[in-house]
């Protein structure tokens, strides 16, 4: 095959950066280019930059070729010539679109070449050598009818167009182009071979023309001829044929110009579109971005993200958020799950919106614009070979999809080439060097407002979107009960083969099946948490004489009827059902019920039954998230009421306890608020690495939301290395690492100088747990000010805790710690006080108790003493 030879028709040696292709090659908005061993990096550099704007035809040779044109076009080549040799084989290749390939006969020497529109192709006869080998060609291109264009020299004119009649092919006779005459303005040349196939439907010849911006939106009408192309192609802007004016320079008084970016056809040649960059006040002489109004949509909001870029309001939302890139993650990130949740064609397009806003937020604040979004999507879909698009790791897993990856046994790496790097300031999945680590502060260098933000807790869902669908939830319980409740189950669990919500007790042993080493792990830890809070009994009631002849009383009672939630999402929890279900025991509650989500095959796990058993549950309810709450708080047909509810769980369910919990007509209290799980570990240098890692992964484990930090205490560089290297090589040997590594992604490392400082710093945290592996911990643990559960020394794993030491491990989280204890026995029991008077005791507080009324103006109250010291006046003193 020859090379080719027209109009932008390129050697891809000579160009590996787009901005110095010829300029009409650009604007002609297609590119025909030879590639030849040795300058292959440049095609693809070449396509990387021109898909979406150009077609782009590759003549290839004297390369390696199949797998060469298969990574070409996967690149984004529009389409690709081969010679009938090379491409031996191409057809046996699965899934390649051969439509893109074009075989062409060995030793023919007509140029092949892209044409315009891409649609189409064009031939440059030149040196045709005979009728046949071009016959051929135009065979291969089968219903690709070629435009033909004939030179001069070569198969005489005459030949060429007879051979195009025959096979009925338009045609551009050379005369018509008077090549010769004008090759020296490439210009004149290029708008004349463009113009060349316009039809125009109107007398004076012009061409109708729609301008249209980046992203294909109509600005205007206009009409050009070949001068005011000509033009525009010389210049780089818009230039049109004004029927008053003549030659029109877009812009020129307004100001308003353009910058070309390419010209184009539509289908039948009767139309050009002129596609340019508008500047200035927009396109219409109203000075609208249009001429048919302005704006809306994505460009509109575009428009606006870019303008508030370069000027934003100090303090306005949209300034926050470009300054802040963790916070805009977090919103984008929001915004995601919320649209995985929605379910209705209003939700659905409500969070699509959000998330287009704050994904569009992000493209701006880093410079790219919707066009290259489109354009990578546009590349995306000419992609020969694609990942196969399954979901990663943490989202497999939250939504319960299984990964090629998770089967294929080669998670580690397919997860390491997926991740992305990490740094202080772009905080997103693993460092730089592919490490799991946390982002490192030193205190003694930021500002305490940097340290203030870095230990931000992950974003949560916004409370009105939480309670949209939560409120809507409970709602339905309360009208439907157990129904409502099956369905919600079914839907949320997937258990759509389960009949019936409630497990009544007693429970058949055929539902609690353990291997005996499970059973004496949950004796064991049942055991250790019984005595701890039977502990905390008090072991009488309290008795004070207040004043002589008033006794004060207070004494405590079980509250009857108590709910425990048992999570079931991410993992199941039967440690929480002992850890709500022993003490509820050991208080004397007289109604024990646990909820917990049933497995999609609708049973329940046999640890939660044993579990239940152990501690006396009247039922289990098999139901999770909010319509669990809502059934154990208003009851149902078979779920029992109670008095109150305890237990963790995810944002639905604590938003559903705060709702029932508010509401007068259930008479329902909760414990707290305890989400996703959280650890603070303070290392000095006697801790011991290992261990300290460890600590930090048993809860990042927990879910993607979990957060855990590390404060390391006077620890030099290869200290705190040596801790992050254990991290690293402790997470990637996790199942669970994708979960890990979501966690690890919003954690931190603050180094710091002293005891104290670390004090202050976990204090203003509140964790949920704290870990002090320090050479004095007891001493320390007198400077814990906020903290749900405290871990001292080495021995002390926090994981011990969480099963089977005997405190508690359902404890407030995201920092209400500061406020609520974790649960405990007092958590199941109500104090009631009692007053005991003797005639005398009354005569002594009756004179505060009457004077107080009285200025309270509650007379009555004041009666209720006066009447008794008048009676015992009468009575002489005597009672
Ligand atoms: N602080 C503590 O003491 C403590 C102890 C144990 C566990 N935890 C935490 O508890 C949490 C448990 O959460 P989980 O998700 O694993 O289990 P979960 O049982 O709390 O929540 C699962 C339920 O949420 C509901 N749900 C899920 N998606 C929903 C949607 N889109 N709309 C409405 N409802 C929906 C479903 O009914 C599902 O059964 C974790 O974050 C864990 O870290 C905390
Ligand atoms: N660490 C969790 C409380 O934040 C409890 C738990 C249950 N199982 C394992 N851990
Ligand atoms: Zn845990």
């Amino acid at each position: 095959m020859a090379t080719g030879s027209f109009l932008t028709a390129i050697d891809l040696k000579d160009y590996s950066d787009i901005s110095q292709l010829p300029k009409t090659a650009v604007y002609a908005g297609g590119l025909y280019a030879t590639i030849s061993a040795g300058n292959i990096d440049n095609a693809f550099r070449l396509l990387k930059d021109t898909v979406g704007r150009h077609q782009v035809s590759l003549e290839v040779s004297n390369v390696q070729l199949q797998q060469d044109v298969i990574d070409l076009l996967d690149a984004g080549a529009a389409r690709i010539f081969v010679s009938s040799t090379q491409a031996s084989g191409f057809s046996q290749i699965p899934n390649l679109d051969t439509t893109r390939i074009v075989y062409c006969p060995d030793g023919a020497s007509a140029d092949v070449t892209a044409d315009l529109d891409g649609t189409s192709f064009g031939l440059y006869l030149q040196n045709v050598g005979s009728a046949e080998a071009v016959g051929s060609i135009l065979h291969e291109m089968g219903k690709k009818r070629p435009t033909v264009y004939v030179s001069k020299s070569g198969m005489s004119e005459s030949d060429a167009v007879e051979l195009c009649r025959q096979d009925a092919i338009p045609i551009i006779p050379a005369t018509r182009l008077s090549l010769d005459s004008i090759a020296s303005s490439e210009e004149i040349r290029v708008a004349a071979l463009l113009l060349a196939r316009a039809k125009s439907d109107r007398p004076d010849g012009l061409l109708t023309t729609l301008v249209a911006d980046e992203r294909g939106t109509a600005l205007g009408l206009v009409y050009s001829n070949e001068e005011s192309v000509a033009e525009s192609l010389r210049s780089g802007r818009g230039v049109y044929h004004s029927r008053k004016r003549g030659l029109w320079r877009k812009g020129d008084t307004s100001g308003d110009w353009q910058e070309l970016l390419r010209i184009d056809f539509d289908c039948d040649n009767d139309c050009l579109r002129f596609v340019v960059r508008q500047q200035g006040h927009g396109f219409c002489h109203l000075q609208t971005a249009t001429c048919f109004g302005d704006y809306h949509g994505l460009s509109k909001l575009q428009k606006t993200l870019q303008s508030r870029k370069r000027s934003a309001p100090e303090g306005s939302y949209t300034a926050r958020l470009f300054s802040d890139p963790k916070m805009l993650n977090a919103k984008i990130m929001e915004e995601a799950s919320e649209l995985c949740e929605a379910t209705s064609k209003d939700d659905i397009a409500a969070e699509a919106a959000d998330l287009l806003y704050f994904a569009l937020t992000k493209a701006t604040a880093a410079g790219v614009t919707l066009e290259d979004i489109e354009r990578n999507l546009d590349a995306k879909s000419v992609k020969v070979k694609r990942r196969k698009g399954d979901a990663k790791g943490p989202y497999a897993e939250k939504f319960g999809v299984t990964t090629g990856a998770a089967t294929n046994g080669n998670t580690a790496t397919i997860r390491e080439a997926e991740s992305k790097p990490k740094s202080k300031d772009d905080p997103a999945g693993l460092d730089k060097d592919g490490k799991i680590r946390m982002r490192r502060y030193v205190t003694a260098k930021e500002t305490p407002e940097t340290i203030r933000a870095a230990l931000q807790r992950p974003s949560q869902k916004s409370t009105e979107k939480i309670m949209a669908i939560v409120n809507p939830i409970i709602k339905d319980i309360q009208t439907r009960g157990d129904k409502a409740l099956l369905e919600y189950t079914h839907k949320f669990e997937k258990a759509t083969s389960l009949t019936t919500p409630v497990l009544k007790a007693p429970f058949p042993a055929s539902l609690m099946q353990l291997p005996q080493e499970t059973i004496d792990a949950i004796d064991i830890s049942y055991e250790n948490i019984r005595k701890f809070h039977a502990a905390q009994k008090e072991e009488k009631p309290l008795e004070v004489e207040t004043m002589p002849g008033v006794v004060c009383s207070r004494f405590s009672r079980p509250i009857e009827r108590v709910g425990l939630y048992v999570p079931g999402g991410t993992a199941v929890l039967p440690s929480t059902g002992l850890m709500l279900g022993a003490p509820a025991q050991v208080a004397g509650c007289k109604k024990i019920v646990i909820a917990s989500p049933p497995r999609a095959d609708g049973s329940l796990t046999p640890e939660i039954v044993y579990v239940a058993h152990k501690v006396g549950a009247e039922s289990i309810v098999l139901a999770g998230g909010a319509q669990a709450i809502a059934a154990m708080a208003y009851g149902t047909e078979q779920v029992s009421k109670v008095d109150k509810i305890l237990g963790p769980g995810n944002q639905f369910v604590t938003a559903a306890k705060m709702v029932v919990s508010n509401d007068t007509t259930a008479n329902v209290s909760i414990d707290m608020p305890a989400g996703p799980s959280e650890v603070l570990v303070i290392a000095d240098k006697t801790a011991n690495p290992a261990f300290v890692a460890s600590d930090l992964l048993s809860q990042a484990e927990h879910g993607v939301d979990s957060q855990v930090v590390c404060i390391a205490v006077d620890l030099d560089e290869n200290e705190v290395q040596a801790i992050e290297d254990e991290l690293h090589k402790q997470a990637m040997a996790l199942p669970r690492v994708d979960l890990v590594r979501g966690a690890i992604d919003h954690s931190v490392t603050l180094v710091v100088s002293s005891i104290k400082e670390a004090m202050e710093l976990s204090n203003a945290y509140a964790p949920e747990h704290l870990i002090l592996q320090i050479a004095d911990p007891l001493a320390a643990r007198d400077m814990v000010q906020n903290a749900g559960s405290v871990f001292l020394g080495q021995w002390t794993p926090e994981s011990v805790g969480d099963y089977s030491a005997g405190v508690n491990h359902s404890l407030p989280t995201y920092g209400y710690a500061k406020q609520y204890s974790g649960v405990n026995l007092g958590s199941y029991i109500k104090h009631i006080t009692s007053a005991n008077l003797t005639a005398q005791g009354l005569k002594n507080v009756g004179g505060a108790v009457m004077r107080l009324a009285e200025v309270e103006e509650l007379d009555a109250h004041k009666r209720a003493v006066s009447i008794r010291l008048s009676y015992l006046e009468q009575q002489g003193g005597k009672a």
